[in-house]
């Protein structure tokens, strides 16, 4: 945010506060639906591409909006610089301030120049941008090929993706989104947690003949990859016995050329990024060669291409059809005005059961922040907790509370019109789709208690307690994003709309999206303490809870 002002500064932040205090009581949405024949028309947009195909209709018309709220939100957007900062973005200026760094994971989805890419004038990022990905094509070629061999001259079957927050969930996401693409022969196997079970649990299901291990850290010094890389290696070596064996079955993905020739890992093994890559962000990027080892390059580029049409579509769009920042406005209204305090995702397609996972990251710590870029501390509400599942599932898990309960959870629903399993006939499809269309509608428009009253008949309508529980009292804002089908391509598209969602809102709110300082203490306070682990006479400098933890561990431990 170029202003140095914080968001509650803006007159149209004002504005939007003031109409929410005097009009509130007015945005119902069985009103409004009423009272506009054409809401629906008014406020839904379609996303549509034809190189890859991607369709994409987001219906934001269930919100409790009207004409003078989405004007002062887009007011809101306007008086933010929203425009200037995404083109500064996309211009390269490093619009993260507090690493003095550019935020450029839209230059890795950005065809060359000579394809119809458009200039990023940072750091060359382009030229070294098609020299990695053409590594990872060649590469990925020869795995899914079986030319690539393992020590015994046996081809490689088993993947293990070695890497953790950015560099697990973004491609555990795409893998389990694209699983229709994939090659089944592969096995893909995905370890991030330190704790030893992650590990112990993938390596009983390995060949040391013929498992790949990729280490996927942007900095190569994360505690937990780099701890189980090293336990991985010595399980290999304890088969494989010769260190020379290491570069057939260990490759790297990272930005610490040092940091991974010290592993044991050569250059020629290493495919390289940018510290311009978020860790959030880096799919797209070298980390993303367990997806392309997986649905193959071609898909894998498709991916890429689909975000790539969707920054298009951010960048040059007018501010009332651009559907990451209605995502983004809309999203802030439920935020900062009705105090919403989570968000969810909800896709009805189960080959996304990852998405709201990889967005927890994605959001939660790019817009978890209590301070501006200018370090003023802030008087609203930043970034929304994310959560979500897959439907039908969440419907026999948590839809109780959204429906009837006390707190205001804004949904976002999710599906494809057409579906990649169409068994028994695409029954399974309509009935998924029909719950789809079902749940925003009872969330919007409930049912009254003489509804309740009616169905119960007079009888039981005497119980008054029983007549209460039934009714649902609507008005629960949601966006319903209907795509095509799930394709590599459409699943960029669908990434890079919540990413700029992301942006947007990250840049309203005068915070900066792309650090995340917030990781670091525990970090440093962990690091401290395993020193102090093996004795109980060194646990000094804590708090009594703290203390008395450690010592009731080391009491116990071995037991
Ligand atoms: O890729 P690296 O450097 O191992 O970092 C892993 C993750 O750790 C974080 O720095 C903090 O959780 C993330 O931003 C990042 O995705």
């Amino acid at each position: 945010m170029a202003t140095g002002k914080l968001a509650s500064d803006y007159e149209a932040w004002k504005k939007l506060q003031a109409l929410y205090q005097s009009k509130r009581s007015s945005y119902v949405l069985k009103d409004l639906f009423a009272a506009d024949p054409e809401r629906f028309s008014k406020y839904s947009v379609e996303f549509k591409t034809s190189a890859p195909a991607v369709d994409i209709l987001l219906d934001y018309s269930k919100n409790l909006i009207d004409t003078e709220v989405l004007a002062g939100l887009f007011a809101l957007a306007r008086e933010a610089n929203v425009e200037q900062f995404r083109d500064d973005m996309f211009a390269g200026k490093h619009i993260n301030t507090s690493e003095d760094r550019a935020v450029l994971h839209i230059a890795l989805r950005n065809p060359p120049v000579s394809e119809g890419g458009w200039d990023i004038k940072e750091e060359g990022a382009t030229t070294g941008v098609q020299e990695v990905l053409a590594h990872m094509k060649e590469f990925s070629e020869q795995i899914r090929s079986g030319s690539w061999k393992g020590y015994t001259g046996k081809a490689i079957n088993t993947i293990v993706n070695i890497g953790i927050g950015g560099s697990d969930l973004g491609p555990v996401m795409v893998t389990e989104a694209l699983k229709h693409y994939s090659q089944r022969n592969l096995q893909l196997h995905f370890v991030s947690n330190i704790d030893g079970t992650d590990l112990a649990e993938v390596l009983r299901q390995c060949d040391p003949e013929t498992t790949l291990f990729i280490v996927a850290s942007k900095t190569f010094t994360t505690q937990e990859t780099i701890t189980n890389a090293e336990s991985a290696k010595e399980w290999f070596l304890t088969s494989a016995k010769d260190k020379a064996h290491v570069a057939k079955h260990f490759v790297a993905l990272s930005t610490n050329t040092e940091g991974v020739t010290a592993f044991g890992i050569s250059e020629a093994n290493m495919f390289q990024f940018w510290d311009w890559v978020g860790g959030r962000y880096s799919f797209w990027s070298a980390i993303g060669l367990s997806i392309a080892i997986s649905i193959g390059f071609d898909n894998f580029r498709e991916v890429l291409n689909g975000a790539h049409e969707m920054d298009k579509h951010f960048k040059s769009t007018k501010l009332e059809e651009n559907l990451p920042v209605i995502l983004a406005l809309v999203g802030i209204w439920y935020n900062d005005f009705y105090g919403a305090q989570t968000q969810a995702l909800l896709p009805y397609d189960q080959y996304l059961h990852k998405f709201a996972d990889y967005f927890q990251q994605g959001d939660m710590e790019s817009n978890g922040k209590t301070v501006t870029k200018d370090g003023s501390r802030v008087d609203y509400e930043t970034g929304p907790i994310i959560w979500g599942q897959s439907g039908t599932n969440g419907q026999h898990a948590f839809y109780q509370l959204i429906h009837q309960g006390t707190k205001l959870i804004p949904c976002d629903f999710l599906a494809p019109a057409e579906t990649l399993n169409p068994i028994a006939g695409g029954k399974h499809h309509e009935i998924l789709l029909s719950n789809f269309f079902a749940q925003p509608e009872a969330l919007a428009f409930g049912k009254t208690e003489q509804q309740v009253v009616q169905e119960l008949g007079p009888k039981q309508s005497q119980n008054a307690a029983l007549v209460k529980s039934k009714i649902f009292e609507g008005n629960k804002p949601t966006n319903s994003i209907l795509f095509q089908k799930l394709t590599p391509g459409t699943l960029g598209a669908l990434v890079a709309l919540y990413e700029h969602k992301i942006h947007v809102q990250g840049a309203i709110w005068g915070i900066n999206s792309y650090d995340q300082m917030g990781v670091e203490l525990g970090k440093v306070l962990a690091k401290a303490i395993l020193k102090q682990l093996p004795d109980p006479k060194d646990v000094t400098g804590h708090d009594s809870s703290t203390t008395g933890l450690i010592h009731w561990y080391q009491a116990h431990r071995n037991k």
